[in-house]
């Protein structure tokens, strides 16, 4: 039995993110998906709280193959300890996922195995696309799961991520 870990912001789950997933459930049995900067919500970088962001994964996978469990972690202010941290928080895994430089660095100097994939699409499967159709009433919904359109629906998201922006000097 291989258990993965992905670590992502998933601000919000797109399909770049589902496809991830699928070629991951190729390697392992079941798979951690951590929901980073989990501490962070109502800013245009970070709209979602944790909780927001474990519906849409969870109604995202559903139909998947693979046994998923969603794990908050939040950010330290120091990047030394911060694999530590993650596995303080997180199930056992044996490989971790990501296409993020210093995530891929952090968990090599950790000793642990790290496997990037090829970026899908990625011109417009990238979380910050998104929110700008978000936030400009473009369409934003062919780039994420239907369930992800479903939830962002249910909390009102696109109203909150457009005040937000009116507010936020941080940008998308
Ligand atoms: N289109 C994609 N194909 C493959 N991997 C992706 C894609 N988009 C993001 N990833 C990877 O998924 C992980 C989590 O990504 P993250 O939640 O930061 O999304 P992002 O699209 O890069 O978002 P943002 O624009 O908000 O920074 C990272 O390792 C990232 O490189
Ligand atoms: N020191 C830290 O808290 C630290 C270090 C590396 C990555 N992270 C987090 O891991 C996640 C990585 O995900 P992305 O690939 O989506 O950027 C982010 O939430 C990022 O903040 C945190």
């Amino acid at each position: 039995m291989t258990r993965g870990f992905y670590i992502g912001r998933f601000q919000p789950f797109h399909n770049g993110h589902r496809n991830m997933v699928a070629r991951i459930a190729d390697d392992v049995d079941e798979l951690v998906l951590g929901i980073g900067s989990a501490d962070d919500s109502h800013t245009v970088r970070n709209p979602f709280t944790a909780g927001e962001r474990i519906m849409m994964i969870t109604k995202s996978l559903v139909d998947t193959d693979l046994v998923t469990y969603a794990v908050p972690i939040e950010d330290l202010e120091r990047n030394s300890v911060w694999v530590s941290h993650v596995q303080s928080m997180s199930p056992d895994f044996d490989v971790a996922y990501s296409n993020n430089p210093l995530v891929i660095q952090l968990f090599r100097e950790a000793g642990i195995e790290i496997r990037q994939s090829p970026m899908f699409n990625r011109d417009v499967l990238e979380g910050t696309e998104v929110r700008e159709r978000m936030i400009t009433d473009g369409d934003w919904q062919s780039l994420v799961p239907e369930a992800v359109v479903e939830v962002v629906d249910e909390i009102d998201g696109t109203e909150r991520i457009q005040m937000i922006s009116d507010t936020d000097s941080n940008g998308v």
